[in-house]
């Protein structure tokens, strides 16, 4: 009923029902209400926050969209590095990759966890208590920019972690993107206004999370899609980086759904045959394949070599061919 009282109750409710609203329409793609209905309820909440400002959750949805920073992006150091990755050109190099590891483990058969690589923007997202506290652009890998700003605005960004009892510190990774069809749409509605069209979705990605109004960079269609857990204090994550992501995905974050684990190179080079196949009826950008040893204490065991890890490698596609005007 919209008579509801006043109440901080209420209000609580609300939050946590737009956020479930949020999270099954953003993360998981499936609707549990109509728009209309969601709507209904965030103009509720909007009355509730009018008149008592005071009972505003940070994780209300109502927070998203804040004031510019005042004095643009500040850089900050990474607790841990976000490094880059070795590519492989071909299929030996492959297995020249699995071969290497194979010895340097001593395992005779390695498990991978095999994920597209989304052509948009690395950033790292830090939560304390459970709460979204910064965001951070990648930079150059050790230190990034704080646009914490703008990455609040991302529906698929979770303001607060969906569990009572998360880890005091956590940091997340992932990728920021614009899917093909948000970026059609943007690049119409630059033309009809006259402006300069976006070359394709990973610059038109960039661009929104530059912007200096947190407005601008809330009405750009960008997705985040988490891929690994950069650091985390008082909680031991598991031993498979394909588990501590559906970890992440029960917590809130949306994780690639094409994200598979397989066993040695073969399984590799099979997922890259099957992901080249249905590279282009994808609704997102993918430049490449990253593969991971899934075990996180063979990862540990590997580490790394200057500031690539021994244990991840990328594979990228062949350019596609331009589009000709
Ligand atoms: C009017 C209106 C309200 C909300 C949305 C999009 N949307 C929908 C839901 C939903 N259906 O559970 C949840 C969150 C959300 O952001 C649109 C497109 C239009």
């Amino acid at each position: 009923s919209d008579h509801q009282a006043f109440t901080l109750e209420n209000l609580k409710a609300l939050t946590n029902q737009l956020n479930d609203y949020s999270y099954a329409y953003h993360v998981k793609d499936e609707p549990l209400v109509p728009d209309a209905e969601y709507d209904r309820c965030y103009r509720e909440l909007q009355k509730i926050e009018v008149k008592h400002p005071e009972w505003i959750q940070p994780d209300s949805p109502t927070q998203r969209v804040g004031e510019k920073p005042d004095n643009g992006f500040s850089s900050v150091l990474h607790t841990v590095p976000m490094l880059s990755l070795d590519n492989a050109f071909d299929n030996d190099s492959m297995v020249d990759f699995d071969e290497r590891i194979q010895k340097l483990s001593g395992k005779a058969s390695i498990t991978y966890c095999c994920e597209p690589k989304l052509d948009g923007l690395a950033i790292s997202l830090r939560y304390e208590d459970g709460h979204l506290v910064r965001g951070l652009t990648r930079g150059d890998g050790l230190t990034g920019e704080d646009i914490t700003s703008n990455i609040k605005t991302i529906y698929s960004v979770p303001l607060k972690l969906r569990t009572e009892t998360p880890p005091p510190v956590l940091e997340v990774r992932g990728e920021i993107y614009m899917p093909k069809a948000g970026f059609e749409k943007l690049n119409q509605i630059a033309a009809e206004k006259g402006e300069k069209a976006f070359v394709n979705p990973r610059n038109a990605a960039a661009g929104s999370l530059r912007q200096l109004d947190p407005k601008v960079t809330a009405a750009r269609p960008l997705v985040l899609c988490a891929y690994s857990i950069g650091y985390a204090e008082g909680w031991s994550q598991p031993d498979s980086h394909y588990d501590g992501l559906l970890q992440l995905s029960e917590w809130g974050f949306k994780v690639n759904d094409l994200m598979s684990r397989v066993e040695g190179v073969q399984g590799c080079l099979d997922y890259f045959a099957q992901l080249s196949e249905q590279r282009d009826g994808l609704s997102y950008d993918i430049d490449g394949i990253v593969y991971k040893v899934d075990s996180i204490a063979q990862q540990k065991q590997l580490g790394f070599v200057a500031r690539a890890p021994r244990w991840a490698i990328a594979r990228k596609f062949p350019a596609q061919e331009e589009v000709t005007q």
